[in-house]
């Protein structure tokens, strides 16, 4: 499957906040979105799931445009910046309303194994973002979008997630962003940079330094982003 986004425009009031984007993705890929702060990286991410409508925007899966919201399909799992379980829910109950195994889940992280009986509000910040970040990617989805899903999560557990990503990657399309930005090149195939309203390809990692998204010398050693 392959899902591309054209010629979006996005206005809030008078302000321009995107134009001249390009982006796509495909089974067994992973995208990656960096940028800076109110760059729009969200936003993108909502125009491509259908909760936020642009101006103008033309989505295509195969090839063929598509006329209705991404997440009336149901092919589609998305992990917003912001809280996605709410408060009062049992993480059992999250494990049940996503129709995720348990035991598998505790296999990985095995310190959340008493939590299964545990309301969300009493979880740290980094534990509750392991636990939407964890339900979301391993949904039932072609398509898997993490906006910010290291977000207050340990090094530790950021390792994990990204195995467990690159598992999942080889079933869905898989669209990231974060600004852990050395995980996010760590582990893209493919990767843009939204600056200016834009995407901007990368082919090569000192682009980032010359597009003024990181000062020299903050790059992990590597020898390219797909090691
Ligand atoms: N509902 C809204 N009304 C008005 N302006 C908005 C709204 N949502 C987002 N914006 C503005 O659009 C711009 C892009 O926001 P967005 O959240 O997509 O940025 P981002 O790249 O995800 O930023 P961050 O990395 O800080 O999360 C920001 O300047 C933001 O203030």
């Amino acid at each position: 499957m392959i899902i591309e986004l054209d010629s979006i425009e996005l206005y809030f009031k008078e302000r321009r906040i995107l134009n001249g984007i390009y982006l796509k993705a495909e089974t067994g890929q992973i995208v990656g979105i960096l940028g800076r702060n109110g760059s729009g990286k969200s936003c993108l991410l909502q125009i491509l799931f259908g909760s936020l409508k642009p101006k103008y925007k033309l989505v295509r899966l195969d090839k063929k445009p598509l006329k209705r919201p991404l997440y009336t399909l149901n092919m589609a799992s998305y992990l917003p910046q912001h809280q996605l379980a709410p408060d009062h829910l049992k993480v059992k109950t999250l494990f049940q309303m996503m129709n995720l195994e348990w035991n598998t889940f505790v296999n990985h992280f095995e310190k959340f194994q008493n939590y299964y009986n545990t309301r969300i509000s009493k979880l740290s910040g980094g534990e509750r973002r392991v636990i939407e970040t964890y339900s979301i990617l391993k949904r039932e989805a072609a398509i898997v979008l993490l906006d910010e899903p290291f977000s207050n999560i340990s090094p530790l557990h950021i390792e994990k997630i990204k195995k467990l990503i690159e598992i999942e990657k080889s079933e869905k399309i898989i669209i990231i962003t974060d600004h852990y930005f050395n995980d996010v090149i760590d582990m893209s195939d493919t990767l843009y940079l939204l600056k200016n309203g834009c995407t901007k390809i990368i082919d090569n990692l000192e682009e980032l330094e010359d597009y003024n998204y990181i000062n020299p010398g903050k790059l992990k050693a590597r020898n390219g982003f797909h090691d």
